[in-house]
This record gives C-alpha cells, structure tokens and sequence, in this order.
C-alpha cells in the first residue's frame, strides 16, 4: 500500500458569526496517500472546502480559525509551520485549483506572467528557463498554439481553457498534492469530461494524489480510488470507491446514493433525502443527520456515533452497527 501523504486529526475548524459559532469542520481525521485520488463528497455547506482551506491554512480569520487538531504532510505538522515555511510549501509540494477559473486568475496579468510566476518564485528559474518550462506545461494540458496563448490574457480564452490553465499552474511545480475543488461544475458537460481526462491522465502519469471536493457522485464513480463523506462538520462514512458503491452503509450515503440517475432507469422522480442540512450554528452533540433518518432511534437524538471501521477500511459512524445501538 502506497505511503500516507496527508493524515488530517481531529480537525476543528470553527467560525464565529454573529449568530453563533459555525462548526464548519467538527473533529475530521481522514488520510490520503501517495497517488491516491480521494474524493471529499457531501450537500454544500457540509465542510468540504474548509476542510481543504484548513489544508492551505487559507482560512480567512477572522471570523475563522482552526481551533484543534493537526494536519500532517509527510509527517511534519502544518500548523506548527512559520507563515513562510507554509507560503514554501504551498504552490509547491500542494496546489489547488478552484471551481471558477476566472476569479483565481489575474485578468490584468497575460498566461504567460501567471505561470511562470511560481517557476521564479518556487524553482529560481531564470526567465528564460521558466518560459520553456511555461510553453511545455501549456502544450501538457492540452492547449494548441502554446506561444500565442503565453501572450494572452485570460478573458481572450474559454472557460475550459482557463480551467486547464490553472490545472498547468497547479502543476507547474510538480506537487505531490493536487486539490481540485469543484474543477468541473461551472463548465459544460463535454468540457467538463475533458478536463476530468486530464487530472486522470496527469495521475497516472505523474503520481500525484488528488484531494478531489465535490458533490457529483458521478465524477467520483469516474475519479476516485478513496471516497469521504461528510455531513454538517463530520465525517460519516469512508471506504474505497467499489466498497462504497456496493455497500453504502450510512443511510445519508445511502440517500446520496438513490439520489443519482442511472442509465437505463426511468423513474417517474428522482429521489432527494427529504429534510435539510441542519443550521449549522451551534449543532448538538447528536447525530447531525438524525431528523432525516427513517431509521432514527433514541440514543441517535442524544449522542454522537463514532465513526468506526466495522469491515476492513470502511468506516461508517452510525448507531446502527453499534452494539449500543442495536440494543435499542
Ligand atoms: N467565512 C465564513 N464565515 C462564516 N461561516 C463560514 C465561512 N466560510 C464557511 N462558512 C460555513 O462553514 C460551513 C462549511 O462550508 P464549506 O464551504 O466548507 O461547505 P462545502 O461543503 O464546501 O459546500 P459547497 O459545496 O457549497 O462549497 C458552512 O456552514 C458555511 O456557511
């Protein structure tokens, strides 16, 4: 089995709003290994991107701070690093690209100013090396003409364009973490295929593992070797990909689940889990899921599940494979 790269503990990420404390990432451990694409999937609101944010130590304080746990990169605990030893690392050894292109690119700088900048800053190359380097990397990702598109801006190109644009800044550096957050929902079907190629491809070819944050099942059948589900700050459930499509076990993933097309079944209505996320300001110490769960019973009103592995690594937190469960 491939090395741990990133092991997340007992992550809390909180936000103070006036309304209360949001618990947006409520005690998180997961890990993600050397090559491996893991998926992070869940409704909006469920703690997705601030898990990842957390990650990058991006996380806009106030009103946010990561009030405990640790976060571990090959080891070395990222929040005991200097400002300048992450600023290091990020771009580097972990980059991110964002659901809508546009707003991460600069629309006064051309492609070209854009991706060599982390060549410069990161690699020391020298102008001329890191231009080579730019051209290669545009020709990589899938680009024609990569001299012409060195010297454009980014509203001269189309919005798949620009999202395989970042993918080449992302991968200017050759990180060893690529987190991709939402990178296919603001484009269109066929491009939006296109560029979930391209992350494969650079996988395989590169080994680099992918944190991949996103609320379509189908890209995570397409995408994933590891899958994580989260709900309201926790994780639920977490399993490889077969397992967690052969036996979804929490009845969340289990609605998530029924909640997909498949092809070749007509249903009269797609099922939706009925209810909603619960507020997410000041949540209890129960299971965050219980009123919307047909199968809820006391001990899930009072007491938060654990999230334990009851088949070999997939683990599940819910009162229903747990003895005290059971006994009720
Ligand atoms: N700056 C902020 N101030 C207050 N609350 C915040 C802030 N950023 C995030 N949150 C809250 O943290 C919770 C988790 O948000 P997060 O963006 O991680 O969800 P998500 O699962 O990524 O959803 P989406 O798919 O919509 O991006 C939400 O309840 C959100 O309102």
């Amino acid at each position: 089995m491939a090395k741990e790269l990133v092991a997340f503990r007992n992550l809390e990420t909180h936000f103070k709003t006036s309304a209360g404390t949001v618990k947006a990432v409520n005690d998180v451990s997961f890990s993600i290994r050397e090559g491996e694409t893991l998926c992070v999937v869940g409704e909006s609101g469920c703690g997705k991107s601030v898990t990842a944010m957390s990650l990058m130590q991006l996380i806009e304080s106030p009103p946010g701070k990561i009030v405990g746990g640790e976060i571990f990169f090959e080891g070395k605990d990222l929040l005991k690093l200097s400002k300048k030893d992450m600023s290091r690392l990020r771009g580097k050894e972990i980059a991110m690209i964002f659901q809508e292109p546009m707003s991460s690119l600069n629309p006064v700088f051309t492609i070209g100013k854009q991706i060599t900048e982390p060549l410069l800053y990161h690699l020391n190359m020298t102008q001329k090396e890191a231009k080579a380097r730019a051209i290669e990397l545009i020709t990589m990702v899938g680009i024609p003409r990569p001299e012409k598109i060195f010297h454009s801006y980014p509203h001269e190109l189309s919005g798949g364009m620009r999202q395989r644009i970042m993918i080449a800044i992302a991968l200017s550096c050759d990180p060893k973490l690529l987190i991709a957050d939402e990178p296919t929902t603001a484009l269109d079907v066929t491009i939006q295929a296109q560029i979930l190629d391209l992350m494969r491809d650079i996988k395989t070819k590169r080994n680099t593992a992918i944190m991949m944050i996103t609320h379509d099942l189908g890209v995570v059948a397409e995408m994933a070797d590891f899958v994580v589900v989260m709900y309201a700050g926790k994780v639920i459930e977490e399993a490889s990909v077969l397992e967690l499509f052969r036996e979804p076990r929490h009845p969340y993933t289990q609605g998530l689940l029924k909640a997909k097309p498949v092809i070749n079944q007509r249903k009269e209505r797609l099922y939706s889990i009925p209810g909603q996320v619960p507020n997410p300001v000041d949540l209890g110490e129960n299971c965050h899921f219980h009123d919307r769960c047909e199968f809820c019973m006391e001990i899930c009103k009072t007491k938060a599940p654990p999230l334990r592995a009851h088949i070999d690594g997939h683990k599940t937190a819910c009162w229903l494979y747990e003895e005290e469960g059971k006994a009720q």
